[in-house]
């Protein structure tokens, strides 16, 4: 269990996850930086067999935060043969570095894949910011995966440099991760990171799908909530965070396509999530987007797990080469 810092019964060669990047296969540049220094230091907080892959929790230093962070990792069996690609997977309000590993069932696909998953925690813990802690969708557990502009927030609210450089980093250097054949996919806030993250980080993550996503955060409560504290208060500044506005000044970003898949019994669907802002954002981008409705399923897990070997092998498909 993350929450519970235990003593790792990692075999002998994962005890040090530092300088193993030799055993690993070859290494690109972001490779180099993780040797130096020690930065990149992890501490094992938890480590499972997992279809005959390990399922972890880390726990480090970010650079990026200023604060602790912990993620979660799911390495496949294939990793012991060389680098495999990534799949980022980024939970949405309230949720931790856990809850994707536990509830969607991933590691089953990403198993038969090869398919190395990544998941950030939601937020900066603990950062000691007046009013962190006073709303489930603002502050700690919804940090919106970008980099804060305004005081107080911009202080430990980088989310972005931390999954975009620091953890990236950390997969493909001190974790057996391609840095070459990365993908990112996210749920409800998480979709809006994957949405966004992609579309800002092209040369980086090379698929983007999403469950559920917050499609146009300046169109919504949750949205303008985070938005209107991070950003500031002029919605003009939050452009280059907003899916669709991005998309709508884009052309073709993803060639091979975008895959959404949304609930239409999703209580939240009506008033934050806006599908269909971002479906005519890319038919005017002229993005391949397919955006699945189906009736019957909520916001939830439940949904998720239904559809997850959907969007595994996705990406797979699309991180092969
Ligand atoms: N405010 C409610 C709703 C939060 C919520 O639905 N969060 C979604 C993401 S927006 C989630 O994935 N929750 C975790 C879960 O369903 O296990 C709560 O605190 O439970």
């Amino acid at each position: 269990m993350a929450g519970d810092p235990q003593e790792p019964q990692a075999p002998q060669s994962q005890q040090s996850q530092q300088g193993q990047q030799g055993q690993q296969g070859q290494q690109g540049q972001q490779g180099q930086q993780g040797q130096q220094g020690g930065a990149d230091a992890l501490e094992l907080l938890g480590e499972h067999g997992c279809f005959a892959g390990r399922q972890r929790f880390y726990r480090h230093a970010s650079a990026a935060i200023g604060l602790p962070m912990r993620f979660s990792v799911f390495i496949p069996a294939q990793a012991e043969k060389g680098r495999v690609p990534v799949l980022f997977c980024l939970a949405g309000l309230t949720c931790t570095e856990e809850t994707f590993m536990v509830k969607a069932n991933a590691q089953r696909y990403a198993a038969e894949h090869g398919l190395m998953l990544v998941a950030p925690d939601t937020s900066p813990r603990g950062a000691g910011i007046p009013g962190e802690d006073d709303d489930w969708d603002f502050g700690t557990g919804a940090g919106f995966y970008l980099d804060a502009v305004c005081e107080p927030w911009s202080r430990a609210y980088r989310m972005e440099s931390y999954i975009c450089d620091e953890l990236l980093r950390i997969a493909a250097t001190v974790l057996p991760g391609d840095a070459g054949r990365v993908g990112i996919c996210g749920h409800s806030m998480g979709g809006h990171g994957a949405l966004v993250l992609a579309q800002r980080h092209p040369g980086l993550f090379r698929s983007v799908s999403a469950f559920a996503p917050i499609a146009a955060p300046s169109l919504c409560p949750w949205g303008r909530k985070a938005f209107g504290a991070y950003l500031g208060p002029d919605p003009q500044d939050w452009a280059g965070h907003d899916a669709s506005r991005l998309m709508e000044r884009a052309h073709c970003p993803f060639p091979e396509g975008i895959l959404i898949d949304q609930g239409l019994d999703d209580g939240f669907l009506a008033e934050q999530l806006h599908p269909e802002a971002f479906e005519a954002a890319c038919a005017r981008a002229a993005q391949p987007l397919t955006l699945r409705r189906h009736a019957g399923y909520d916001h939830g897990y439940y949904f998720i797990t239904t559809f997850i070997r959907d969007h595994i092998a996705f990406h797979a498909e699309r991180l092969r080469a």
